[in-house]
């Protein structure tokens, strides 16, 4: 799914006017109506006591039409509008005025006027700033905001939570909402660590923007969901063998942390590489034998470190770095490994702290390599980041200088390909335990193998990953929840996401 910016959202309004020859207000009913139905579903008439909070916008304006709807059927209402500004939307006007023909007068909150109490019983609508805001609040309007965020009532946000803005981090207060309804399409505030905290859940409300606008506008991030993963999917063939499906070679480990290749060769195998073979410092052999009898092993000559690569095949996908330490000996290893290899790699951990280390390495990673890092290793390649947006510009900056895909790990991992990113929204907090990165990258490096090309392998792999991880939390809790139970669960998210859809709810929908 498409993630626009605020200008690409205002230019799709205009589209929509324009072709369907309606007036905006037609259209901010549109996107109240679907607020109003949302919202009577739920509470079916229930005498809860709700309070809007309205700017004067056309936030505000959805704002204003949502409550008329709400009186019309009977619910408790007080208007309230956040007089911030003189310059009121010509759509919150005639709505507001439409309110006041039905007799409903809100009460107007300026910068003397004591707050309204909120009891945490009540419902709040906030719908004072939307997509439009453009600059830091009042000091009053801020302290209402906060105002709101200590009632303890259940927040319901129409669009964005107000006072975030579209395009970087918040510098005054936010509204902490419960429930953001967002008009068409996702925002990408949700899902980024320092605006994502805002936002507990997040539902889109279709409101009939024009979709051919919408498919063939340009966007520069886009939501990963089972219909985006779902054609890149590589059917079985009947007639295949193992061979079909590829050689993997995941190359890593180091004195005490062996358990990483393990980790890593499991899940390679497991998301259906046909062969799997582990290079591993010598002590590591019988461990990895031992615990994964489907896999081969080969050993460097040291024990202890990997100080020389030696693969006496050509595999159809190889994984560098997972525990695999950064001692001179492996770099030199680790330099002269890259410099041999012609098809992209998959490259993680140590193999991505030896990279920042020795920056010269990078133009001997083959094009098209994938690497994996946590915000830490990221940052060590790429240099420090004022925040979170300025963070994917100089990835994408990175990914199209050195040609590579860059997979930023997280709550909501993104892949990064050149000036593309594709945020995931499968997984959950029980992830983020040892080991789970070193399971991404052995799937990663199974379905590069199994002919999965580098942007697929990590948009399908981190989607499947996810996904393995919230199958498994049914049954650990986030707790419990261990990277080799990750491992486990593949299979799973395998038929989950490929399960056919229920005939009759689909009838139903
Ligand atoms: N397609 C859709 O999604 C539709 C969305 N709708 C709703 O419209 C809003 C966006 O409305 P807009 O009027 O453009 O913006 P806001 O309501 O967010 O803000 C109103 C104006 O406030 C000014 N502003 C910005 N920052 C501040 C500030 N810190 N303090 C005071 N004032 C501020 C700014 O105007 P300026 O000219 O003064 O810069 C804003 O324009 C969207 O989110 C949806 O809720 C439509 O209803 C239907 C289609
Ligand atoms: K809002």
């Amino acid at each position: 799914m498409k993630i626009f910016s605020a200008d690409q959202i205002y230019k799709a309004d205009k589209s929509t006017i324009e072709k369907e020859q309606i007036s905006s207000d037609m259209l901010m009913e549109r996107a109240a109506t679907r607020l109003f139905e949302w919202i009577h579903t739920r509470l079916q008439g229930a005498q809860v006591n709700i309070q809007l909070f309205c700017g004067i916008g056309n936030n505000g304006g959805d704002g204003i039409v949502l409550a008329r709807h709400l009186q019309e059927h009977g619910y408790n209402i007080q208007v309230h509008v956040v007089n911030y500004s003189e310059k009121r939307s010509k759509d919150f006007l005639l709505n507001l005025e439409r309110l006041k023909d039905r007799k409903i007068w809100p009460d107007f909150i300026n910068e003397d006027s004591s707050f309204p109490l909120i009891s945490p019983e009540d419902i709040v609508v906030d719908a004072i700033f939307g997509i439009g805001l453009s600059r830091p609040l009042d000091q009053w309007v801020a302290n209402l905001i906060g105002h709101i965020n200590a009632s303890r009532a259940f927040v319901l946000s129409v669009d964005i939570p107000s006072g975030l803005p579209m395009d970087r981090p918040p510098v005054s207060e936010v509204i902490e909402a419960n429930h953001v309804l967002s008009f068409q399409v996702p925002k990408l505030v949700f899902f980024l660590p320092q605006t994502g905290i805002y936002i507990d859940q997040w539902e889109i409300l279709d409101i009939g923007l024009d979709t051919e606008f919408l498919t063939h506008e340009e966007v520069g991030y886009e939501l990963i969901g089972p219909p985006d993963v779902l054609p890149l999917y590589r059917p079985r063939n009947k007639f295949s063998h193992k061979g079909t499906y590829g050689h993997a070679v995941i190359i890593g480990g180091s004195y005490g942390k062996i358990g990483a290749v393990q980790l890593a060769s499991n899940a390679c195998l497991t998301v259906g590489s046909g062969l799997v073979t582990a290079f591993v410092p010598k002590c590591g052999y019988h461990s990895l034998q031992t615990a994964l009898p489907e896999i081969m092993v080969l050993t460097d000559d040291d024990d202890e470190n990997i100080e020389q690569i030696t693969i006496p095949f050509v595999p159809n996908a190889i994984g560098i770095g997972v525990g695999m330490g950064t001692s001179e000996d492996t770099a030199k290893a680790f330099g002269a490994f890259l410099k041999k290899q012609e098809n992209p790699v998959v490259i993680d951990a140590d193999g991505l702290n030896l990279l920042a280390k020795h920056q010269e390495l990078l133009k001997s990673v083959p094009a098209q390599s994938i690497l994996t890092p946590h915000p830490k290793e990221l940052e060590r390649l790429i240099g420090k980041w004022d925040n979170d947006f300025d963070k994917l510009e100089k990835t994408k900056k990175f990914s199209s200088k050195n040609d590579c895909v860059v997979v930023i790990k997280g709550a909501h991992s993104i892949t990064i390909y050149k000036d593309k990113g594709y945020v995931n929204s499968s997984g959950n907090p029980g992830m983020a335990t040892a080991g789970s990165g070193d399971v991404l990258t052995g799937m990663i490096t199974g379905l590069l193998s199994q002919g999965y090309e580098p942007l697929a392998a990590c948009v399908f792999g981190v989607y499947l990953h996810g996904l393995a991880g919230d199958i498994a939390v049914h049954q650990y809790g986030y707790e419990a929840l261990k990277a080799s139970i990750l491992v486990e669960n593949i299979g799973r998210a395998y038929q989950e996401l490929l399960r056919p859809p229920n005939r009759e709810n689909s009838q139903e929908s």
